[in-house]
């Protein structure tokens, strides 16, 4: 079953804790996560929908690669700030080690979770037991595996290809 759709409070150190155990994260983690996506969600280029954007991929060694939404003009050229994310941790080397969480922050009165195409996005390069953070303007949070969030999900396994998460040559 997925956790309750019901955001926690960010005042509740209990809850942060069980969350984190339950996901492999220390609070420390969480809590630089949640400012890290915070902070990126202020980058945001979004003239045309107002809506702000932060993305935050923890690296398996520990680093923070940060994407904001960055919209146009025409607005399907849009890119969100999930796919922002993976895009400069894919440039920046990061995608072949595998990433231990995501979180995202917007400035919605209740955590948003990521569009259909940004899970999509993110069942490419994580596990799908991989935690994704959700965000409200207040901090309150929401967090649920990649599968929880896409199930039944299509990824290179589909295509009988290999794991692009783990280092192959092929791959580089
Ligand atoms: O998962 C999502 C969903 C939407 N957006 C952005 C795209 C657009 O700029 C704005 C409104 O849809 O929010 C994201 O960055 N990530």
């Amino acid at each position: 079953m997925p956790p309750s759709p019901s955001p926690t409070p960010s005042t509740s150190q209990t809850a942060v804790a069980a969350t984190c155990a339950a996901h492999g994260l220390t609070p420390a983690e969480f809590h630089a996560l949640r400012a890290a996506a915070q902070a990126a969600k202020a980058r945001a280029y979004c003239p045309y929908s107002g809506f702000r954007v932060g993305a935050v991929l923890l690296t398996a060694a520990g680093h923070h690669v940060a994407g904001a939404n960055v919209e146009n003009a025409s607005y399907p050229v849009t890119t969100c700030a999930e796919r922002v994310a993976f895009g400069t941790a894919v440039v920046g080397g990061h995608h072949q080690k595998g990433f231990r969480a995501v979180a995202v922050a917007t400035d919605a009165s209740a955590p948003a979770s990521p569009c259909g195409m940004c899970r999509q996005c993110i069942r490419e390069f994580c596990d799908l037991n991989v935690p994704i953070l959700m965000f409200d303007k207040d901090s309150n949070y929401v967090v649920m595996t990649l599968e929880e969030l896409l199930p039944l999900s299509f990824g290179p396994d589909s295509l009988g290809k290999p794991d692009p998460a783990k280092p192959q040559p092929e791959n580089v």
